[in-house]
């Protein structure tokens, strides 16, 4: 809300030829007919005032001997009342909502409580998130390369996937192929996070125990451990208790693109969520397919960019090439995952100009 009447311009000054009042900062003077005040743009509109003219619009007719003092001016366009005059409440007005219960505060949305004096407002707390790598053959990535051995790639992305969703993280390191390793990390992790999220060792290999040590060692609740989707299929959920808390456990699987895909559709709404947001889901949109695409037996969630013709409003997809899981590539410059339905009998693939369904997941 305006709590003054406010002047939009800067340097005004009124009707056609005025003498003009010194302005003294005293709201209580008050401007009279054939008589006009030098105002700045946001001063008080002085009493008797109803319009504000553009420095610009007005040439000095008379000044006083030393030149100093402006006596008498010519206003070269005629004012209408109410002209760049902003009038109390017209920004906001008395009583009017400015946010509503589940609104995110970003910049703007602390500008409009500042604005109007709140200095303290009851927010949901942001989950807190661990990020596990598993696996033997992970190094860091600034560890040179020896046989068998790969470079973890999985945590930097999820630690930089939360920090652009601004929710605090903690670098739960790498474990390795051991129950009792994954019982240790997974147990310490419980005392400092909210969500684990873990990449790898959820599929069927016979090192692959974090459904166990969840199951059998942390008595989790297995909420599902497969899923009919590609990429993404081991995809694992869990909650247990701690310490009176409910935990919740992201077991994503290894494969690089798997993970991040994951992460957009079940931790990033989860997060969500739990943050308050009234719409968690994400953004979906239609796109026209650049090319016949073939389906996979699985939904799948296919990467790509987006383009604009100048004179159609439907974004056009191109495919980020060779979608394996393991082609973190795929990834890069993908700006939405295509929701692909699985294939059936009668439906093979999908014909170049199609209209598709595409989550977005970065920037358009
Ligand atoms: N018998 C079956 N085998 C597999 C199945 C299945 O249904 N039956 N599913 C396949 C699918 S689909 C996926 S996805 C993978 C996922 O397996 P895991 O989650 O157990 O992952 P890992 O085997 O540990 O790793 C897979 C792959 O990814 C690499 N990896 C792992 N962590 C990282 C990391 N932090 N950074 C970079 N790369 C990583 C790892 O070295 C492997 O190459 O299972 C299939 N198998
Ligand atoms: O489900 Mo996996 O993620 O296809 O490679």
């Amino acid at each position: 809300m305006l709590p003054i009447q406010a002047s939009g311009l800067l340097l005004a000054r009124m009707y056609f030829e005025k003498y003009i009042y010194e302005w003294d900062g005293q709201l209580e003077k008050t401007v009279t007919s054939g008589f006009c005040m030098r105002i700045n743009t946001g001063a008080p509109v002085p009493n008797g005032a109803d319009a504000v003219v553009q420095v610009e619009d007005t040439e000095l007719v008379e000044a006083s001997v030393d030149g100093k003092t402006e006596i008498q001016i010519r206003i070269l366009k005629f004012p209408t009342v109410g002209q760049d005059i902003r009038p109390v409440g017209s920004d906001i007005e008395k009583g009017q909502e400015v946010l509503s219960v589940g609104q995110r505060l970003g910049p703007s949305e602390l500008g409009l409580l500042a604005t109007v004096g709140v200095t303290t407002v009851q927010c949901y707390s942001l989950p807190t998130v661990g990020v596990l790598s598993t696996g033997n053959e992970l190094v860091e990535p600034n560890v040179p390369l020896t046989e068998g051995k790969i470079r973890d790639s999985n945590r930097t992305v999820l630690l930089a996937q939360l920090k652009k969703l601004g929710v605090p993280s903690v670098d739960l390191g790498i474990a390795r192929d051991s129950p009792d390793t994954l019982l240790q990390k997974l147990s310490d992790a419980m005392d400092m996070v909210d969500i684990v999220v873990t990449t790898g060792g959820v599929s069927m290999g016979d090192k692959d125990y974090l459904k166990q040590v969840l199951l059998v060692d942390l008595k989790a609740k297995i909420h599902f451990a497969r899923v009919l989707m590609k990429p993404g299929k081991p995809t694992t959920f869990a909650t247990l208790e701690h310490k009176g808390k409910t935990k919740i456990v992201f077991g994503l699987p290894g494969n690089p693109v798997s993970s991040i895909v994951t992460c957009h559709l079940y931790l990033v709404p989860a997060i969500r969520k739990m943050s308050g947001c009234p719409n968690p889901l994400g953004t979906v949109i239609k796109v026209k397919v650049d090319r016949d695409l073939i389906l996979d037996p699985r939904p799948e969630y296919h990467r790509a960019s987006l383009t604009w013709d100048a004179d159609d409003a439907t974004p056009t997809a191109h495919t980020t090439g060779n979608q394996i899981s393991s082609r973190l590539l795929s990834m890069s410059c993908a700006s939405v995952l295509m929701m692909l339905p699985a294939s059936s009998p009668g439906a093979s693939h999908i014909p170049k100009g199609a209209l598709v369904d595409a989550l977005v997941i970065g920037p358009v």
